[in-house]
């Protein structure tokens, strides 16, 4: 499907990368999960992070969002070297991430729960939306964003009675509403249907035209339609990295794949 109805243009890499990891290793109790990963990721760019279970795909998610210390390298974000901040400090430089457990409020509507992200402390729009004090404003963001997203009908709707699919594109919303520069997704079709696996790749896809994204994804139909690039992990360490025709041709890659997951030449 990658070759007859892409869901995007593939971006060309210009310039310096917004994301840039040097040697990254990270070691629990002597277990090296992590060692010596390197990755780049541009502006207008769609990265996936993949490999078996246990690769350290997780372990590399929470290295980048600040949600691990490395025991060693670097991660440099638009030129400055972030290594040693907090995650909140980095979410408000623009390096978000949403979650693989869905963040929403279950008891709020669709709208107060992007417009409590849109008050958030580390959302960009705070102080702009704060400067202008008008209650309607942010109403008009929220619903702004919710368009943006497809859920404009689901606006009045308690969160709690969305659909799982719904629910996810609502996170991927209020993760939205801090006007990324970098936004960094867990898993974001685990656990959804079909149909809402499609509607969700869209969304990303178009979220994707003005900022980077990295997703740690299962789902291989989606890397392969969605991603410019995927660097795939095994044992802590980068084994291949490329487009996925190139990734998927790899005998390494084949090889790590076989029997926990299948992984496809991309033409299929
Ligand atoms: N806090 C921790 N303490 C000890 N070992 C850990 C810790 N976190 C991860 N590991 C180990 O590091 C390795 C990499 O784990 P990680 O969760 O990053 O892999 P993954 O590729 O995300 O796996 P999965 O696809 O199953 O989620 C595993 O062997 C795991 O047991």
């Amino acid at each position: 499907m990658s070759d007859v109805t892409p869901l995007r243009q593939r971006r060309a890499k210009a310039g310096e990368p917004v994301l840039s990891a040097r040697g990254l290793r990270k070691e629990f109790a002597g277990f090296v999960a992590v060692k010596d990963v390197s990755l780049d990721l541009h502006d207008g760019q769609i990265k996936a992070l993949i490999g078996p279970n246990g690769a350290g795909k997780s372990t590399v998610f929470n290295l980048l969002t600040k949600f691990l210390k490395p025991t060693a390298g670097t991660i440099a974000f638009m030129g400055q070297d972030i290594t040693r901040l907090d995650p909140a400090r980095v979410a408000r430089l623009g390096l978000v991430r949403s979650f693989q457990i869905s963040a929403v409020f279950p008891h709020l509507t669709v709208r107060e729960n992007v417009r409590v992200a849109l008050q958030r402390p580390q959302g960009l729009g705070h102080q702009f939306w704060l400067g202008l004090g008008s209650l309607e404003r942010l109403d008009a963001r929220a619903d702004e964003l919710l368009a943006d997203v497809g859920l404009t009908e689901h606006a009045g709707h308690l969160a709690a009675d969305l659909s799982y699919g719904r629910k996810r594109v609502l996170e991927i919303a209020t993760t939205l509403a801090l006007d990324p520069r970098v936004l960094l997704l867990d898993e974001p079709m685990a656990g959804m249907g079909h149909e809402d696996v499609g509607h969700v790749a869209q969304l990303i896809a178009r979220v994707a035209e003005d900022r980077a994204l990295l997703m740690v994804e299962h789902n291989l139909k989606v890397v392969a339609d969605l991603c410019d690039e995927i660097v795939v992990l095994q044992r802590g360490e980068i084994i291949a990295e490329g487009d996925y025709a190139t990734v998927s041709r790899n005998p390494q890659v084949r090889e790590a794949y076989m029997g926990t997951a299948y992984i496809e030449d991309g033409h299929g």
